[in-house]
This record gives structure tokens, sequence and C-alpha cells, in this order.
């Protein structure tokens, strides 16, 4: 047995940074500046890592912006020459050079025509692979976090990561991201050639670049702010609506309705809110710019029509001048709507790689010991645990359960029982001590070892949509049907099955494949019956059944525990007289350890409970 030191993960990094930097920093709107930087970093190391393996079509996209935007930028230079070199010489009856500028026109217009459209394509394509692979990591990071993450990390959060935020992401690569590109290429080139043809006049465009410049920082700094709280406001929403009808029988059943219609109107309310301070700081920003670039034009002018007057500038070049400069302000304003866009995607970014940065905290081990056919012999070895940073709820426990013996785990609630539980099947690891299978340590057995070994059927007995055979078959999908009927003979429900109107083929969440609460548990024992683990960990379920239910399903149990390790969290008196030996649990700790007939007679805890028991069958 190895050290359980060992065994933590991330043991030399501050729970508190890591937790800082991750997913657990969702709802905060604002950061403090080491942690902004680090979600930052993180951000656009998740980008890099995407955007690495595709340099290829990158820079193919890059070449075909280039050559777009040269094709667009060379508009103006023609008209230059038009005016000041080729309509003189018509004037000299001389019509070629007017007729070499007309074509090379039509030319730069064509070519920045195909190359802009060829850009589109081949940058969506790149973007299109890359949200595929970013969908693609966040389900398998999500599928493979621990326990632990998804009962902290509510439902609507991962739903939130995976629609809107992929949502914020896909906009942006969409429409804007190849936008911005553009738009910033033009920007340069405009500028480039402004100074080229008149540099006075590219002083002036530098000179209105200043207010441009400080109307931008403040627009990003606002803006920024309020599309976290946006993000954060849509997320709880999302966290809102998923629970309302996820619960919606306890939300009906104690007529939650209004108080949860209040609340979701309240949230619906700040929602709003934040988007409408977004558009407010939008409505700013866009006339601030135009207004900008409009005195720029007209002082671009007033100096230009001087010059011209004066003889130093021709009257094209003047023309050239106003061009560029009323062009170099469109990119601005597209580029200051495609930040909406960019801020929201950088927020979802921020979002999306703080989940795939949280590491499971039941790790798999680097070195698995090899586990191939367990016998079932369990110890938990002087464990304490406690959730996280929480109170101890397992106060040094040892407990061996020797192969084949059925195990039943009884107590107030709260005691500990469903612990104990995860304990036993790894969804947590002990804070202290450790457990072992057949004397290997559960963290050092592969994932695949771990859950042959180990299955745990949970009181909900979760049926995923699909036949009912898909059902049974989940653990080893490619069991024969054969093998399928006989794991649902075993536990007595294939004559149910059979009674269904497609058989093992019907849908259990269509019509007609709807199935009882006694019935589900049937199947999910045909489940476990048939991934035949070693070690079988089963939360009964509290619902009761009627007698003859309750008979089917106990002896489809008997079936399901013979001849394995099983530990039993028993809500029923006929569960626990099946089994070889009763625990009691009581604030993390066994206080009654024995058979069941023996404890009864003892008049401790479990006989109160047996005497209890029996007189409400009576
Ligand atoms: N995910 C969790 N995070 C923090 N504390 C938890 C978590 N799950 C359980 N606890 C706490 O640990 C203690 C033991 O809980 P546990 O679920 O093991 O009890 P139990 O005996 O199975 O109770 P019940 O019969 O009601 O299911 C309780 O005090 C509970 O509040």
């Amino acid at each position: 047995m190895t050290a359980p030191a060992d065994h933590r993960p991330d043991a030399d990094r501050p729970a508190a940074r890591r937790r800082a930097t991750t997913a657990a920093a969702d709802d905060a709107t604002t950061l403090d500046a080491d942690t902004s930087r680090a979600v930052r970093t993180r951000s656009l190391g998740l980008l890099g890592e995407l955007l690495r393996p595709r340099w290829r079509p990158l820079a193919w996209a890059g070449l075909l912006v280039v050559v777009s935007t040269a094709g667009q930028v060379a508009g103006p230079l023609l008209v230059q020459a038009a005016i000041d070199t080729a309509v003189p010489a018509l004037v000299a009856d001389d019509a070629l050079p007017l007729v070499a500028v007309g074509g090379a026109y039509l030319l730069a217009a064509a070519l920045g025509g195909v190359c802009a459209g060829a850009y589109v394509r081949a940058a969506s394509r790149v973007a299109q692979s890359v949200l595929l692979e970013l969908r693609r990591r966040v389900f398998r990071h999500t599928q493979r976090l621990s326990l632990e993450f998804h009962e902290s990390y509510t439902s609507g959060r991962v739903i939130s990561r995976q629609t809107s935020d992929l949502e914020a992401l896909r906009e942006l690569f969409d429409g804007g991201l190849t936008g911005v590109v553009s738009s910033l290429m033009l920007m340069v080139f405009t500028g480039a050639a402004l100074f080229w043809v008149d540099w006075r006049s590219g002083l002036v465009l530098l000179c209105a670049l200043l207010p441009a410049w400080v109307l931008t920082r403040w627009f990003q700094r606002r803006s920024q702010l309020y599309y976290r709280e946006q993000r954060t406001a849509s997320a709880r929403l999302i966290v809102k609506f998923v629970e309302t009808m996820t619960g919606m029988r306890a939300v009906q059943a104690f007529r939650r309705e209004p108080a949860s219609e209040a609340e979701y109107a309240h949230l619906g309310e700040e929602y709003r809110d934040a988007n409408l301070r977004i558009f407010g700081v939008n409505g700013r920003y866009q006339p601030g710019l135009v207004l900008i670039g409009n005195v720029t034009v007209a002082v671009a002018l007033a100096l230009g029509g001087w010059r011209v007057v004066e003889g130093t500038l021709d009257v094209g070049a003047l023309v050239a001048v106003l061009l560029y400069v009323k062009r170099f302000f469109q990119p601005i304003q597209q580029l200051g709507m495609f930040y909406n866009a960019l801020q929201s995607a950088v927020a979802a970014l921020e979002k999306v790689s703080g989940l795939l940065a949280e590491e499971p905290t039941v790790a798999e081990p680097r070195h698995p010991v090899p586990l191939p056919a367990a016998r079932g012999d369990v110890h938990l070895h002087d464990v304490t645990f406690r959730y996280g940073e929480g109170p101890v709820v397992l106060p040094d426990l040892d407990l061996h359960l020797p192969a084949g013996q059925t195990v039943a785990l009884l107590g107030t609630t709260g005691a500990g029982k469903s612990t104990v539980a995860k304990l036993v099947t790894r969804f947590y690891d002990p804070s202290q001590g450790a457990v072992t299978l057949d004397g290997v340590d559960l963290r050092d057995l592969s994932t695949t070892d771990l859950r042959r070994a180990v299955v745990m059927v949970t009181q909900e007995a979760y049926l995923f949509s699909g036949s009912v055979r898909e059902n049974i078959a989940l653990g080893r999908p490619d069991a024969t049907d054969a093998e399928v009927e006989a794991a649902a003979r075993a536990v007595g429900v294939h004559d149910f099955v059979t009674s269904l109107p497609d058989g093992y083929a019907t849908d259990v969440n269509k019509r007609g494949g709807r199935v009882s609460a006694g019935q589900r548990q049937l199947i999910s024992f045909a489940r476990a019956f048939l991934a035949d683990p070693a070690v079988l960990v089963l939360d009964e379920a509290t619902s009761s059944l009627d007698v003859p239910g309750e008979r089917l399903v106990q002896e489809g149990l008997r079936t399901l525990l013979a001849d394995r390790t099983a530990l039993v969290i028993a809500h029923r008196l006929s569960t626990v007289e099946i089994a070889d030996r009763v625990l009691v649990m009581e604030h993390g700790r066994v206080v009654e350890d024995g058979a069941p007939a023996e404890l009864a007679a003892a008049g401790g805890r479990y006989a109160a409970l047996h005497a209890a028991w029996r007189d409400s069958i009576a």
C-alpha cells in the first residue's frame, strides 16, 4: 500500500489559487490583477493550442486577406492616377492611360472581391473545426471530472459552458473574427497608402488617432466589465431554469411556482439590465467614433483644399486623401461593433478554459497496478474523510468487508452511509488512510479495472434514452442478446420486458415504454448483474413499492447479491434480513456490527429499528 500523500493531485499548487483561476471563479465579475492575468494567459494558451495545428489553412487565409485588402486599397490610388495623369492625357488626345487605369481598377476590384470571398471560406473552415474540437473537448473533459466537481458545479453551469459560451465563440468566429482581421488589415494598408500619397494628410490622421484611442480604451474597460456581468447573469438564468425544470416535481408538490417565477423574473431583469448597460456604452462609443472620423475628413479637406489652391497638392491626390481618410474610419467602426462579439467571446473563452483547466480530483494513476480478476476483499484502512475543506464526516473508520459478504449499512440520515459508498467506489479519495481492493489501493487501479470490479447502483436507477436492451448492456455493450436476456431473467424482469410493445427493443422514453419505479430498479439490477462486478455497492431506493412489487425487487436483489461482495445502504427490513452482516453508523462511526439475528437479540439500536420495522409491517 502506498502512502496516501503520494496520491494527492496537484499537491504543490495552492488550492485557493487553483480554484480562483479555474471554473470556481466563474461567478466573479471583478478579478484581482494576478487572477485576471492568469485567466488571460490560460485562455490564450487554449486558443494557441487550438490554432497551432491549423497553421497551414491559417497562413493561406492570411495570404488571401492581404491580397484582397491590397486590391481594395489600390482603388483611390488609381482614382488619383486617373484624375492627375490619365484625364490630362485624354485632353491631349491620348486615351491609353485612362484605359489602362480603368482596366487596372477593374482588375484590382475583381482580385479583391475573389480573394475576399476565398478568405471568408478559408477562415470559416478553420473556425468551424476549432469550434468542433472545443465542443468535443468540453464534453469529454466534463465527463472525466470527478463527482466532487459535479456535486459542487451545478448542471446549469455546465450546460451554459456547452451552449451559450460555445455559441458566443461561434458568433465571433462566424461573423466577427474574419471581419476583425480584414478590418485591421484595411486600416494598416489604408494608413500606409495615405502616407504614400501625402504624408502631411497622414499626420492629420495620426492626430485623430489619439482621441479615437482614448475613446476606444474607455469603451474597452466599460464593456469588458459589462460583458462579464452579462454572461454571469445569463448563466444564472440558465441555472435557475434547469434547476426548476429538473426539480419540477418538488416545485409543483410544494407550490413553489409563484416563488420560482418571481426569482426567475428577477434574474431575467438582471440579465436585461446587463444587456442595457452594454447597449448604453455602445451607443456612446459608435457615434463618438463617427464624429471623430467626420471631423478628420473636414480638417483634411480644408488643409488639402488650401494646398491645392497653393499648388502644392494635385486635385487627384486630394480626392485620394479624402477617400482614404473616410475609409480609415469605417473599419474602426466595424471593429467597435465586432468588439462586442469579441468581448462576449473572450469572457466565454475564459469560462470554457476554466472548465478545461479543472483537474479530476480523483486522478488516474500514472503506473496502475493490474487487477484483471478481483476477488472482492474490501478494506477501509483508518479512513478519515471530509468534503473539501468541510468538517470531518468520517473520523478514522477501519472496516473490512471480506470477499463474498453481503453487508447492510444502516444509520440515521447524515451518518455517512453514502460517503462510505462513494469511497468504496472511488468517487472520492479518503483525506487520510486508504481503501483497498484485494490489498491494492484503489488509487493505484486503472479506472477500467476499478469500474469492472466495483459497480454502484444508485437509488435513481437512471435509464438513458434508448432501448431496454441498450440500457441493460450499458456496462457491457458487447454483450450478446442471449446474455442480456439471461441477466434480465436472473433478476426477474424478463417477463415484464417481453410484455412491452417492442420487447427488448422498446425505447424506454417513448410511449408504451414507460416503466414503473420497481421495473426501473429491476432493469438497473439486470444491468449490474450483466456487468458482474466483484463488489457491488447499492443505495437501495426508499420509494415504497406495493407488496408484489417489493417481493419481485427483493428476489431480484437476492440473485444480484449472491456470490459477490455487496455493500447495501438498506432501507427495508427484507433487505437487511438477506444480509450476512449489519453495520449501524452514527456520526461517521460504526456503532454496531454483527449478524442481523445477533444484533436483533442484542437490544441495541438495530434491535430498536428492527422492532419498529416489524411493528410497521404487522
Ligand atoms: N457533496 C457533499 N459536500 C459536502 N458535504 C457533504 C456532501 N455529501 C454529504 N455531505 C455531508 O456529509 C455527511 C454525511 O453524508 P452522507 O450522505 O454520507 O450521509 P448518509 O448517511 O448517506 O445520509 P442519508 O441517509 O440521508 O443519505 C452529512 O453531514 C452531509 O451533510
